[in-house]
């Protein structure tokens, strides 16, 4: 696949595919998520999750298998990207009620530096903040680093890399709100206002959360570590 037509925004690393998967696909994900036991469940103050593929440790990943129903729509990621050099081995998924969110934040140094999310559900917005030290590394060149927000429809996949991921350069995350502000939305996606305008507020082009949004972050732990059993 040609990822460079799915640049969005103004960081060059974030590529937004609408219409990933089919609705019918969709709705066998939603399933499997809401068919876990409810103890795969943790939930936090302002979101819940499943972990799947393992524990992440500072020092790695201690691998359990994905769930086949994971395997599929993983490998399927990984082969019309092209940008996983093995197998996807870990996923979480993340439901947002309506008003929750995610604050901006990095996520960590045991994953390679690419993350694809599926979006399920109800839309949202996503943000990337450059980091101060990104700011400042570049305050002499012209193009300073900017702000920048991607609209999450359901069945599209977002994937950010290098810039937009590394610990230094961008920071991501979801306001806790039902309503997030579509100003840079409208620049970004340049097909929303064609086929989505149902999703909008036609006098404050607010984009409305009045459902969960379920979210599948795919990633890639190079770092194995094995439990061993002491005999
Ligand atoms: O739910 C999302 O779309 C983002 C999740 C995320 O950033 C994370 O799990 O690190
Ligand atoms: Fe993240």
């Amino acid at each position: 696949m040609e990822l460079s037509k799915y640049v969005v925004g103004r960081v060059d690393s974030i590529f937004y595919i609408p219409d990933f998967i089919t609705a019918a696909e969709q709705s066998f994900l939603l399933h499997q998520v809401n068919s876990a036991p409810s103890s795969k469940w943790k939930t936090l103050t302002n979101r819940r999750l499943q972990n799947w593929g393992g524990i992440v440790e500072s020092n790695g990943l201690v691998p359990q298998p994905l769930p086949s129903w994971l395997i599929k729509v993983t490998e399927k990621i990984s082969s019309v990207t092209g940008l996983f050099p093995s197998p996807i081995n870990h996923v979480l998924v993340n439901e947002y009620l309506p008003g929750q969110g995610i604050m901006l934040h990095q996520d960590g140094p045991s994953y390679f530096p690419v993350v694809a999310i599926l979006s399920l559900g109800a839309p949202t917005l996503m943000r990337f903040k450059p980091h101060l030290r990104l700011i400042e590394a570049t305050k002499d060149l012209e193009k300073a680093p900017e702000n920048t927000s991607v609209a999450l429809l359901p069945g599209s996949l977002l994937i950010f890399k290098d810039a937009a991921y590394q610990v230094s350069d961008y920071l991501h995350g979801i306001d806790e709100s039902r309503e997030h502000l579509s100003m840079f939305r409208l620049k970004t996606v340049a097909d929303f206002q064609v086929s989505n305008t149902h999703l909008l507020d036609p006098k404050t082009s607010i984009l409305q959360q009045n459902e969960a949004r379920v979210s599948l972050t795919c990633r890639f732990v190079p770092k194995l570590r094995r439990n061993f059993i002491k005999l």
